[in-house]
C-alpha cells in the first residue's frame, strides 16, 4: 500500500482560533469565513484551526452552517469572505480538484460514489491525482501505464482492506449496504493520500457496532498521520473521538474547547435546548 506522509514542516506554534497551549503546527487555518445564500448567512464569520494530528469535531443545531462551512473549506462553495489557509498555503476560493491535491480529503452527508462503477474502480478514482499516468499511456496501454494500473489496483484493495471492507470488490456499490458504501467513501478519500481528513456525519445511519467501528478507523487514520475534522450529531461518538469540539449556531462558532469544557459551556447547553424548543 502507499505510505501516507505526514507533512514534515517544522513544528509552529497554534493560531489564532487554536486550543490554547497546543504547540502542534496548524494545518488548517479558518478565519471569519461568511457565505450567503440568498438572504440566509449560513456561514457567518467563522475562525477556527486545526493541528497537525489532531481529530476535531464540529457540532451545533440543525442548519448552524456546518456542511457549509465543510464545502468552503474544500473549494465546493465559494465563500463570500474570509480566509481558509490550508499547509500554509491559501486555498480560499480554489477548486475542490486543487484543494483535493493539496492534501485534503472528504466525504459527504449523503455518500457520494459513482453509482456506475465497481467499488474497485470507486477507490481508483481517488488516486488520479496523483498518477504519473497521461493519456497517451491510457491509449496505447503502454507498459508504464500497465505497471501503474497494477500499483493502483493493488493500492486500492490495500485501503479497502485498512478500512475494513469485507464484501466483493467486484460489485457495483449500489448493490452494498449503506455501511459498507461509507467505508468505501472512507477508502477513496484515503487514497488521495490526504494530511487532512473531512467526514461530514460518518456516523449517520450506522447502528451501534458500525458505530463503534468507525471510532475505531477513525483513530486508525489519525494514527497514520492524518488530521481529522467530523461534523456528527451523535454525541456519544462525538464526546468519546475528540480531541477538540467546535459549536456553531447561527454560522458562528460559539465555543471551542474540549470535549468536557464544551458539556458544561452555559451557551452551548442554551443553542441545544433553543432546538429542543424548536421540534
Ligand atoms: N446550496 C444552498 N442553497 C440555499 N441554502 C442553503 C444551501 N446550503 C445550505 N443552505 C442553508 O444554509 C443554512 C445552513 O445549512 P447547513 O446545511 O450548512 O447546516 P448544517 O449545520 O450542516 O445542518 P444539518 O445539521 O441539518 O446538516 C440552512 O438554512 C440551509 O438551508
Amino acid at each position: 500500500m502507499s505510505d501516507l506522509h505526514a507533512p514534515t514542516a517544522p513544528a509552529g506554534t497554534a493560531g489564532a482560533g487554536g486550543h490554547p497551549g497546543d504547540a502542534r503546527r496548524v494545518l488548517l487555518d479558518v478565519q471569519d469565513l461568511a457565505v450567503s445564500f440568498g438572504g440566509i448567512k449560513a456561514v457567518a464569520g467563522l475562525s477556527f484551526s486545526v493541528h497537525e494530528g489532531e481529530i476535531v469535531s464540529v457540532i451545533g443545531p440543525n442548519g448552524a452552517g456546518k456542511t457549509s462551512a465543510f464545502n468552503c473549506i474544500s473549494g465546493f462553495y465559494r465563500p463570500n469572505a474570509g480566509s481558509v489557509v490550508f499547509d500554509g498555503e491559501s486555498v480560499t476560493r480554489k477548486k475542490p480538484s486543487h484543494i483535493t491535491k493539496r492534501g485534503m480529503a472528504r466525504t459527504f452527508q449523503n455518500v457520494r460514489l459513482f453509482r456506475d462503477m465497481s467499488v474497485l474502480e470507486n477507490v481508483k478514482t481517488g488516486m488520479h491525482s496523483h498518477l504519473g499516468q497521461n493519456v497517451f499511456d491510457a491509449m496505447l496501454h503502454t507498459p508504464r501505464y500497465t505497471r501503474s494500473e497494477r500499483q493502483c489496483t493493488e493500492d486500492a484493495r490495500g485501503w479497502l482492506d485498512f478500512v475494513g471492507f469485507r464484501a466483493d470488490d467486484e460489485l457495483l456499490v449500489t448493490q452494498l449496504p449503506y455501511g459498507e458504501q461509507r467505508r468505501v467513501e472512507i477508502a477513496r478519500a484515503l487514497a488521495t493520500q490526504p494530511k487532512l481528513l473531512l467526514l461530514d456525519e460518518p456516523g449517520a445511519g450506522l447502528n451501534h457496532s458500525e458505530k463503534n467501528e468507525l471510532m475505531e478507523l477513525i483513530r486508525k487514520i489519525r494514527d497514520l498521520g492524518v488530521s481529522i475534522v467530523l461534523i456528527e450529531h451523535d454525541m456519544g461518538l462525538v464526546m468519546e473521538i475528540s480531541e477538540r469540539v467546535v459549536v456553531l449556531n447561527y454560522g458562528k462558532e460559539i465555543a471551542d474547547g474540549t470535549p468536557a469544557e464544551v458539556k458544561a459551556n452555559p451557551v452551548v447547553i442554551a443553542a441545544y435546548l433553543g432546538e429542543e424548543e424548536d421540534e
